[in-house]
């Protein structure tokens, strides 16, 4: 302990934290781990159901329950009313503070051909995934900077985006979900400069965490319509529990990271995809790995192309799938 330990730039012990998709998944592991961190903790999603259980789950892992607070609240986040309503109940519940910390971690995936898809599913899929995260946001920052004083005014207050993987690299299948992951990213990049105007009223930070295949409930639906192509261009992701994923993105914003990984796949896909986007600490690492990981995604691609003309000649007209 003491002075080779680094310090922990995202505290939450006292805090409260609002978790969107936190009924289930990776939402409830994370909902779980600032529990067990010391954090009051307040989930959002649709089923009422769903957030009963997964409350108990929580609360049941609170270093101090007699102290500690837990609450959900249900809502559809694709419709532009729920996080208004949501902030003034999660505010009157937190003893008149807005909740400090914001996981943005709803969301869904529907894959598919994109020549298949109706334009409702492509539309859905950018309402779930980024207008759910991008609403809760933009409802959060107007009370944050009108009322920066709360509790633990020292700490910055933090809002933590969920992409994909899918956001680095194109897969068949994924063509109205990448989109989406592509667009959190965007809007995390764009509002982390944004929030600096700020600064000296309030510190707001953002985070994104690109996970790669989590095993939730989710998976396993998204799995039901998932084409057979789909499923071969992502086997070599071997993927991670709720719980690791909770725990590599817990890790990277105790570092202070900005753009989040949670294994070494993603750690090498955004090294290679960083552009203007924030690096860690002085960005030396990830810049030389993104050098090599250009060179070495040449070979992927052509790879993942190859992979996919051999499907179609062999398959198409019997398979399309
Ligand atoms: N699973 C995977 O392989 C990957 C997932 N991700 C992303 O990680 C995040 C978590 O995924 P995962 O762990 O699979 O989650 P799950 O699909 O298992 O759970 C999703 C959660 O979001 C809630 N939710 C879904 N739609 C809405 C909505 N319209 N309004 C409010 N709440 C909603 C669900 O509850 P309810 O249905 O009751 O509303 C549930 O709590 C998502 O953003 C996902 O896109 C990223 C990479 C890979
Ligand atoms: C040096 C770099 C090597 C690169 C190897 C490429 C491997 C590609 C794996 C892609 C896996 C995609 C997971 C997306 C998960 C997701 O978001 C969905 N499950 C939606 O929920």
């Amino acid at each position: 302990m003491g002075a080779f330990q680094s310090k922990n730039r995202f505290p939450v012990d006292g805090r409260t934290v609002i978790i969107t998709g936190g009924s289930e998944g990776m939402g409830k592991a994370l909902a779980r781990l600032l529990a067990q961190k010391g954090a009051n903790v307040l989930i959002v999603a649709r089923t009422v159901q769903k957030l009963e259980v997964a409350l108990k789950d929580i609360s049941a892992a609170a270093i101090r329950p007699s102290s500690q607070r837990f609450h959900y609240i249900s809502a559809d986040l694709t419709n532009p009313s729920g996080p208004p309503r949501i902030i003034s109940e999660a505010t009157a519940w937190n003893n008149g503070y807005t909740p400090e910390i914001l996981f943005c971690c709803a969301g869904a995936s529907r894959p598919g051909l994109f020549i298949d898809m109706s334009n409702s599913a492509i539309k859905e899929q950018m309402e779930v995934n980024y207008y759910s995260a991008a609403y809760m946001a933009h409802a959060f920052l107007q009370p944050w900077l009108q009322n920066p004083t709360t509790p633990k005014t020292k700490e910055p207050k933090h809002i933590v985006f969920t992409s994909s993987i899918a956001a680095f690299l194109p897969i068949v299948g994924y063509s109205p979900y990448s989109p989406s992951k592509f667009a959190i990213r965007a809007l995390s990049d764009s509002l982390s400069q944004e929030l600096l105007l700020y600064q000296s009223i309030c510190d707001m930070r953002v985070h994104t965490v690109f996970p790669g295949t989590i095993f939730s409930p989710g998976l396993e639906t998204e799995n039901l319509t998932k084409p057979a192509i789909t499923k071969k261009l992502e086997e070599s992701d071997g993927g991670q529990t709720p719980e690791e994923v909770a725990a590599s993105s817990m890790k990277g914003l105790e570092r202070g990271e900005e753009l989040i990984t949670s294994g070494a796949i993603g750690l090498a896909l955004k090294a290679g995809m960083l552009g203007c986007s924030r690096r860690n600490g002085w960005g030396i690492v990830d810049t030389v790995m993104g050098w090599i990981v250009l060179i070495v995604l040449v070979i992927v691609r052509r790879d993942m192309d190859g992979t996919v003309r051999k499907w179609g000649k062999e398959r198409l007209g019997k398979d399309s799938g």
